[in-house]
């Protein structure tokens, strides 16, 4: 090679440095809008179990939470763990049930959802989020009269069958995560309640995720999944929904199958409860949730309340 050619590859490669410099500058300015709208902004992001399974996304998952944090959010996440509450059960012998998209809780059931979700999952999510500082603050719906639960059935074919120690969020006092969230800190909630009788009982966690959203009057509830978002004739991958208004969501629920019912429900709730968006978004990618709140992508389904300009 001449030495002319070698000082024109050099020059290429140099000019390729500088375009893919101005990339990052421009994906770091896009943000810009999103940064100056939603500082001080409360985000409750709900982190499912299937989405929860794999270390580098769990990885992921807790620098995007300090990174909303120091970007001038206030982050609160909500936990699930629905797969690990299953090995754990399967290890123990103990047969699982779901109905209506809601697990069977015997007080023996009960036990081990509590275990693993206090003690295993949510110390976790708190340990990988405070390998970047002391942010992370676990707690349950126990602590602080966080969550009130009511004993709720569930709906099969129509019909409401008893699936025992399993709650819906009757009452919020959202008061101990506000004053985690004025020190600066990161709540990071397990979904395990007590009923006004003092009996533990399971929440699903996409229903604590609304219920809470709602109470502190969040910005926005980003709840991940292991699908894309919402499909309206699920599985078929063209039917994907990327915007939703309460009312036809309302109307799309009885159609809806098992895993997504919750979900829905939450955001509904939500956003009825004056949440004005609520998202569901693909957790198996990484960083899908930075995607969701800085860029303009629209990643996922949102869903607005009625009246809510999108
Ligand atoms: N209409 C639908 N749109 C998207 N997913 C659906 C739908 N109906 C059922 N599902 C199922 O719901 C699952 C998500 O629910 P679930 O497994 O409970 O989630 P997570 O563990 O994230 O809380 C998806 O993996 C999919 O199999
Ligand atoms: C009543 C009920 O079903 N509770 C759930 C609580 C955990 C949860 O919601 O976890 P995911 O978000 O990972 O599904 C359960 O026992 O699996």
């Amino acid at each position: 090679m001449s030495g002319a050619e070698e000082a024109g590859d050099e020059a290429m490669a140099d000019n390729e440095d500088r375009a893919q410099a101005v990339r990052k500058a421009e994906v770091l300015v896009e943000a810009l809008p999103w940064l100056e709208r939603f500082h001080g902004a409360t985000v409750v992001v709900k982190y499912g179990g299937n989405a929860m399974i794999d270390d580098a996304l769990k990885r992921a998952f807790a620098q995007d939470m300090v990174f909303l944090r120091l970007a001038g959010l206030r982050p609160v996440v909500v936990h699930g763990g629905g797969p690990q509450i299953s090995s754990m059960l399967g290890r123990l012998g103990i047969d699982g049930e779901f109905r209506g998209g809601l697990r069977v809780t015997t007080p023996e059931t009960m036990d081990v959802v509590r275990m693993v979700l206090v003690g295993q999952v949510g110390r976790e999510l708190v340990g990988l989020i405070n390998t970047h500082g002391p942010y992370a603050v676990g707690m349950s719906g126990e602590d602080a009269r966080l969550f009130t639960a009511r004993r709720r059935s569930a709906t099969v074919d129509g019909t409401q069958v008893d699936i025992g120690l399993v709650g819906d969020v009757a009452e919020v006092n959202p008061d101990a995560v506000q004053d985690i969230m004025r020190a600066g800190r990161i709540p990071v909630v397990s979904t395990v309640a007590p009923d006004a009788d003092g009996v533990v009982h399971n929440v699903n966690a996409d229903t604590a995720a609304g219920a809470l959203a709602a109470a502190l009057g969040a910005e926005k509830l980003v709840v991940l999944t292991d699908v894309a978002g919402l499909y309206r004739n699920w599985p078929d991958p063209s039917s994907l929904v990327h915007q939703v208004r309460a009312g036809e969501l309302e109307e799309l629920l009885p159609g809806l199958a098992s895993g997504m019912v919750p979900k829905m429900e939450a955001c509904l709730r939500a956003v009825r409860g004056g949440v004005p968006r609520a998202h569901v978004i693909d957790g198996r990618l990484a960083h899908s949730v930075l995607l969701e709140v800085f860029t303009s992508a629209g990643v996922g389904t949102m869903v607005l309340a009625e009246e809510e300009e999108d």
